[in-house]
């Protein structure tokens, strides 16, 4: 048996399928409608809309089997997310690559096996649209091109759900999906001993932008914060915008001295910005920067409610201190 390959984009995959936070949801009609309808207009008895995820491939529609997962290395999706077209498997007992699958070998004794890739932007192949059958057969050019079209309806339904955790404005993660990327996050600094600091931000007088220069200037100055954030931290740090003039950052294997250079460099970034657009005003903030510590921060919403206190507190000390 072959295992499937890593695709070279594994890493931008895996926190694509991630940021949905779609794996080990309920089952959705929108999405069983999908399975549904394939299983009748090609009458087989299996079909997936299978998610491939770091270990496993986990099933968020199935029609013909119990399973909600099995392990990756044995999944036939595994191998159809490494290519753009349908990956079509005619008789797997004729394959040397599956003949000796447990799949095939055992339960549900796979014969034929057509996988779509599904795709989410540029976040590369999540996973696919796939036909199981315990028969061989073969797939028409016409039998082609209409797993394709449900397959593009599945990314469709894909697309949704990550519309749902972006913001439309500026483009970054609303706290939906703040929340579910921050929670990998900071799994993944527990794990692996890392530090991490939680930034809540608030723009300062940012109404006053709004009333001067209309509600369409302050849009663009929120979309303008936004692109300072990104080019002030890293890649890897989960940017979003809490709602109104809110934003936050959480940044993963940073110390505080770390956390403070970035800060640094989006105050030198909005710096620049005010300079070079001339726009009239400046755009400035207040932070609470809050480090992560397992015991104060039993969850990530305590960790937040942390952060906002603190960045309450600096705004007050700096009303109090006057205007700079
Ligand atoms: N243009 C625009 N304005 C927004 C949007 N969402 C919220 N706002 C405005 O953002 C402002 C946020 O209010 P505040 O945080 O109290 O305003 P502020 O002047 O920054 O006050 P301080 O934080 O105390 O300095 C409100 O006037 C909202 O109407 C948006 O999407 N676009």
């Amino acid at each position: 048996m072959q295992a499937p390959d890593l695709p070279p984009d594994e890493a931008l995959r895996l926190a694509t399928l991630r940021s949905l936070n779609i794996l080990d949801t309920p089952t959705e009609e929108r999405f069983d409608r999908l399975t549904r309808l394939a299983k009748r207009l090609f009458g087989v008895p299996i079909v997936l809309i299978s998610l491939v995820d770091a270990h496993r491939q986990w099933f968020k529609s199935c029609v013909g089997v119990n399973a909600t997962e099995t392990p990756r290395e044995v999944s036939f999706c595994g191998h159809a997310i490494l290519a753009d077209e349908i990956f079509l498997i005619p008789d797997a007992t004729q394959d040397p690559r599956f003949a000796d699958n447990p799949l095939v070998t055992g339960e549900p004794h796979i014969r034929f096996y057509a996988g779509c890739p599904l795709s989410v932007g540029v976040g590369g192949r999540l996973g696919t649209l796939c036909l199981i059958d315990t028969e061989p057969r073969q797939m028409s050019a016409d039998d082609l091109a209409l797993l394709r079209d449900l397959a593009r309806m599945a990314e469709q339904e894909l697309a949704a759900v990550q519309m749902a955790t972006l913001d439309e404005l500026t483009g970054l993660s609303n706290r939906r999906g703040f929340m579910a990327l921050a929670q990998h996050a900071l799994q993944w600094c527990e794990r692996h001993r890392q530090p991490a600091t939680l930034l809540y931000m608030d723009l300062d007088e940012f109404k006053p932008i709004n009333d001067r220069f209309g509600h369409a200037e302050g849009d663009l100055a929120l979309r303008a914060f936004a692109q300072c954030l990104g080019e002030a931290f890293r890649g890897s740090d989960v940017i979003a915008r809490q709602g109104g003039d809110e934003f936050l950052v959480l940044l993963t294997e940073s110390s505080p001295e770390q956390a403070s250079a970035a800060l640094e460099r989006l105050r030198s970034l909005l710096q620049a910005y005010k300079l070079s657009s001339a726009r009239g005003y400046a755009l400035d903030f207040s932070v609470g920067a809050v480090p992560y510590d397992r015991e104060r921060h039993a969850t990530l919403e305590a960790w937040l409610a942390a952060a906002d206190q603190a960045m309450y507190e600096a705004k007050r000390a700096r009303k109090l201190a006057g205007p700079r």
